[in-house]
């Protein structure tokens, strides 16, 4: 087995090994498609914050749950998931099949949460959750214009 995969962990075993990662720990969610620019750097910004990342990512029910498209995700939850943990920035990534990542937060407690620029921090489950037990939220400007649905519709263009 590749190193890299030893940083996919279960649902069930993930808060343990939150507690034996250097802190402060800096936890982000998300659905990571098609990984681009955009999101590497946002990820890099994100463990410069800390000592360690951990990445939740959304299943592919809870992907298909938030809308995006019918065809959403493109890549599965565990090809996503095995890109997130081959990047050096990432210590550990965890799959979650819920509408939001507020539950797993209030099981890990991770020292950081951060989101992209695109959310308010003191709006969404996750913020106020770690809010609520003293942790800390941030959001991570938009450094480079692009997405994962901007990068699907360019390629229908020339279907
Ligand atoms: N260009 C970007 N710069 C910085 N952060 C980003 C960028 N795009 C996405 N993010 C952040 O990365 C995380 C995962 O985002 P997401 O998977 O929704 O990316 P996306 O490319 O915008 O996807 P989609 O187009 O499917 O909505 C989120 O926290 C989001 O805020
Ligand atoms: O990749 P996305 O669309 O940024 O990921 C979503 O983020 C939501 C956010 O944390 C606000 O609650 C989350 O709820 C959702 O499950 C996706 O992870």
């Amino acid at each position: 087995m590749v190193s890299f995969y030893k940083k996919i962990c279960s649902r069930k075993a993930i808060c343990s090994k939150i507690s034996d990662l250097p802190k402060p720990v800096v936890f982000t969610n998300g659905v990571f498609d098609i990984l681009h620019r955009g999101h590497v750097t946002y990820l890099a910004q994100a463990r410069a914050l800390g000592a360690s990342l951990v990445v939740a990512v959304n299943t592919d029910e809870s992907v298909k749950r938030l809308g995006k498209g019918d065809d959403r995700p493109i890549n599965s939850c565990e090809d996503r998931m095995a890109v997130l943990a081959a990047l050096e920035s990432v210590n550990a990534v965890v799959p979650f099949d819920e509408d939001t990542a507020q539950a797993i937060v209030r099981e890990c407690r991770p020292d950081i949460y951060v989101k992209g620029g695109d959310y308010d921090m003191t709006a969404i489950p996750e913020g106020k959750e770690v809010l609520a037990y003293g942790g800390r939220v941030m959001a991570i400007d938009f450094e480079y214009d692009r997405s994962t649905t901007a990068l699907l519709n360019k390629v229908r263009r020339f279907r």
